[in-house]
């Protein structure tokens, strides 16, 4: 990595001065590009085979060309790489165990949007420290998404800051744009690029008409600024993504996976004609926070698709291998989020069990 940056610093040595304009606010320091990192760590033939596999296996979902249910589960964020991998090969023995009624794609989320201020994620800050290792983050990022894709399993990702989306979408499956951003012009933009379905989730105030507008907004190409793989700014142009879908999360007045809330939300995404795919996040404002309700989240959404509501395709889960969460301090305890509770691994293994036998038995 740090033959990565030198070269990166010879090569723009401006870029490492300081400003000598006091009332700035800014200091510049280099990252790698896309390109180079991407370089660096590199994906083999056989993995990006297999990723362009699982993107179309979740279009097909939610094209509903495909009847398993798609369930999108893991640590709310990613924060040390041993404790994500230990889930991932957990996962991967389920996802082979229930594949023939779901496919399980793994939560993979290395970038956090707060509510005002905290720990912004793997990328920012890898050694949860406030030092801010930017480069290092991204590199820890790549190396272990592309070891997990390498276990076969597919991975989700939510796309923050669309700069950062370069240096790994070619790992992700399926990308979410969160409640906080689902109204951004810019990461609609992002979106249009993107080679991989994606779900906007519904504003924290629990309103979906900024996630159908996303989605309208998203499907058509786009002109806008940004960089090209080379960090040069760039007018890109994309040519707009079909594969987008609504995420109902909750908001402010409460859940919204409730049977009325489902059909009010088919029924206005096929009035602005787009996909009439739904994914309900059992998490979040769903559960109220609390991640031993995501169950009971999980257990409605199932009755209702078991009673014919199809436009329900998908899930999603925080779960991690230990139930709750920790606030950031020296001493972490192992599997534990340091972000939203997430309901642990044993719960959550016994859960997708249930679900597999009750879609099974009602399939046959
Ligand atoms: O899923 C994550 C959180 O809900 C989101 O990042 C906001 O977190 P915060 O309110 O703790 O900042
Ligand atoms: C931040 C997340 O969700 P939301 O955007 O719904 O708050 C998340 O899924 O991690």
């Amino acid at each position: 990595m740090n033959a990565l940056l030198n070269a990166v610093e010879a090569a723009h040595p401006d870029s490492f001065d300081q400003t000598d304009d006091a009332d700035a606010a800014i200091v510049s320091q280099p990252l790698p590009t896309p390109g180079a990192l991407k370089k660096a760590i590199a994906l083999e033939p056989a993995i990006k085979e297999q990723i362009a596999h699982q993107r179309q296996t979740i279009r097909n979902i939610l094209n509903g060309h495909d009847s398993r249910l798609l369930v999108v589960m893991g640590p709310c964020s990613i924060h040390d790489r041993d404790s994500a991998l230990d889930y991932a090969r957990r996962l991967k023995e389920l996802a082979n165990e229930v594949a023939d009624s779901m496919v399980l794609v793994m939560r993979v989320y290395v970038e956090k949007p707060r509510t005002t201020v905290g720990w912004k994620g793997l990328v920012y800050d890898p050694h949860l420290d406030g030092s801010d290792n930017m480069a290092e983050g991204l590199a820890s990022t790549r190396r272990l998404m592309r070891d997990i894709a390498a276990l076969g399993l597919p991975i989700a990702c939510e796309l923050l800051q669309p700069m950062l989306s370069a240096y790994m979408d070619d790992l992700i499956s399926w990308a979410a744009v969160g409640a906080r951003t689902t109204e951004s012009q810019i990461h609609r933009e992002m979106v249009s690029a993107l080679p991989m379905p994606a779900g906007f989730k519904n504003g924290t105030d629990g309103g979906i008409q900024v996630a159908i507008d996303a989605m309208g907004a998203s499907r058509h190409g786009h002109r806008y600024p940004g960089f090209d793989d080379n960090g040069h700014p760039a007018l890109l142009h994309s040519r707009g993504n079909p594969d987008t879908h609504l995420v109902l999360r909750g908001g402010h007045q409460g859940p919204n996976h409730d049977a009325q809330s489902v059909e009010k939300a088919a029924f206005a995404l096929g009035a602005a004609g787009v996909s009439g795919a739904i994914m309900v996040d059992c998490s979040h404002a769903n559960s109220g926070k609390d991640p031993t309700r995501q169950p009971l989240v999980l257990d409605e959404v199932i009755r209702q698709r078991l009673n014919g509501v199809s436009s329900l395709v998908g899930v999603m889960l925080e779960s991690h291998l230990e139930t709750g969460k920790q606030p950031m301090g020296a001493a972490l305890r192992y599997g534990v989020s340091v972000t939203d509770g997430c309901l642990g691994w044993t719960d959550s293994e016994h859960h997708i069990r249930c679900v597999a036998k009750r879609l099974t038995e009602r399939s046959v």
